[in-house]
């Protein structure tokens, strides 16, 4: 296997596996080379290299045979990397005897800041890539709040929302601001579950004093997807100290979590009051704003690496109201889009949309149909529905049609010569006038912004 096929799967695990697990188990994998059909991988420590055989190894075996054949086995060869480290968490590492085991403490003084076993920071997550809209403004302005640094107003900030909603996101802008602001801080960004085995891994190699020496050094403790701990009691028991601990030398704890604390089962009860004696925040699904302001701000970005790259009118709005799950679906979607529209040389237009982004417009294919489009936008007009599908073109009847017409375009897979057979028979490009008719006065028109996006959420309901 050669250097560029094991970034390609490396690539590939990263968009499929989830930050988290991806930095914690594969990122540390260095890659030297094959020979006699073993393909060798450097990892930095005994552990890793059983966690990641255990519980990795026949799936990368099989991605790897997949790009070459002749790959019959892996092995890992513990090889220890000296590094240019923080004095403290050197101390710590040489105890431990695992320099490269225990969490990265980030420090802008660290050389190479982003070590193997910790959370590296993910470079896009920053404040200035982070869209702000309605469902997020919450969460935003308390890490936003946190991310000053100064004295600690509520603690922990506990950050929870589904999947894709931006967590991670806030708790590395968060990290990267205090960074730049205060560079002497030990921020300290881990997921529950690295929390997890670097404390085991310290019980089993009776380091326990080194583990809480380096919790309690840190002046901002991060930790994501804290639901992971629930059940987990000794890991509990010990989160709970290394919290209050820090807590009462006033350092700031930030905690994501899929859920509220209250929602988290198997959490004892002293965990989930500690958990909720601060801030608790949830970022809301995305709405249509939201997921519009998103697309904009990438596909800016995109334009930037694909320069002439056109994208038609109305393409980022389908997508916005198409794509409702989670926010890395919908940027999967548009990376997917810019790199296939430039690999065929052609402009994002809607059929190439269609055609690129089928399996990801299936799933996320609502069952609205056109009848439903039309009753609800009558109801909502007071109107017939003979007159809504009529002939009349006085604008009581009009202006609904076309707000109809534009929402069985976005809100359904039908074509516009489909749509306009069910408005009374139609052409297609009166269908098309009306559906861009309702883009700009979206825009413009207030009253009527606000009429489609309470019919779009009472269509989605
Ligand atoms: N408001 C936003 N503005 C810009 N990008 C966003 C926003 N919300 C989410 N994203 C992007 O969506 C992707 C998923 O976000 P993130 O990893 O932070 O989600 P998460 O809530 O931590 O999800 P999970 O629970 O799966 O870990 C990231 O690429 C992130 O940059």
């Amino acid at each position: 296997m050669t250097q560029d096929q094991w970034g390609s799967i490396r690539n590939e695990l990263h968009q499929t596996m989830g930050a988290n697990s991806f930095q914690s188990w594969i990122e540390p994998l260095i890659y030297v080379g094959t020979d006699g059909g073993i393909a060798r991988f450097n990892v930095p420590t005994n552990f890793l290299g059983n966690y990641v055989s255990q519980n990795y190894g026949d799936m990368l075996l099989s991605k790897i045979t997949r790009m070459n054949p002749s790959v019959r086995r892996i092995v890992f060869d513990t090889v220890t990397v000296s590094q240019d480290a923080p004095a403290q968490r050197k101390e710590a590492a040489d105890a431990t005897g695992a320099p490269l085991a225990v969490p990265q403490v980030h420090t802008k003084s660290s050389a190479k800041p982003d070590s193997l076993n910790g959370s590296p920071l993910d470079k896009r997550f920053t404040f200035d890539t982070f869209v702000v809209g309605k469902p997020n403004e919450l969460a935003h302005a308390a890490a936003r709040r946190v991310a000053e640094g100064g004295p600690v107003t509520f603690n922990p900030l506990f950050l929870y929302g589904g999947v894709g909603l931006g967590k991670t996101h806030l708790m590395h802008a968060i990290a990267w601001e205090l960074r730049t602001r205060h560079p002497h801080l030990n921020v300290l960004n881990l997921s529950a579950e690295q929390f997890m085995y670097r404390f085991v891994q310290a019980l089993r190699d009776r380091k326990m004093m080194d583990f809480k020496e380096l919790f309690r050094s840190v002046d901002v403790l991060m930790v994501d997807d804290v639901q992971f701990i629930a059940g987990k009691d000794s890991t509990q028991e010990e989160f709970f100290h290394t919290f209050n601990a820090l807590v009462d030398q006033h350092k700031q704890i930030i905690i994501s979590a899929d859920r509220a604390p209250d929602e988290i089962k198997d959490l004892e009860n002293r965990i989930r009051s500690r958990l909720q004696s601060g801030l608790v925040v949830d970022l809301h699904p995305t709405d249509y704003e939201l997921r519009l302001g998103i697309l904009q701000s990438k596909s800016e970005m995109y334009s930037r690496m694909y320069p002439g790259l056109e994208v038609e009118r109305g393409i980022l709005e389908f997508l916005a109201a198409r794509i409702v799950s989670n926010v890395r679906i919908l940027e999967g979607a548009l990376t997917r889009l810019f790199a296939f529209a430039s690999l065929v040389g052609k402009p994002i237009s809607m059929d190439l949309t269609q055609e690129c982004l089928t399996d990801i417009l299936r799933v996320s294919e609502r069952k609205v149909s056109i009848e439903e489009i039309q009753r609800k936008v009558a109801d909502h007009y007071l109107i017939r529905h003979s007159d809504l599908v009529g002939p009349k073109r006085v604008r009581t009847f009009a202006r609904p049609r076309q707000i109809a017409m534009y929402l069985c375009k976005q809100l359904t897979t039908r074509s516009l010569p489909e749509i306009g057979r069910h408005f009374g028979g139609r052409d297609h490009t009166t269908v098309m006038h009306g559906v861009r008719r309702i883009e700009e006065l979206r825009k413009q028109d207030a009253q009527i912004a606000e009429d489609v996006e309470l019919l779009r959420r009472s269509l989605e309901a």
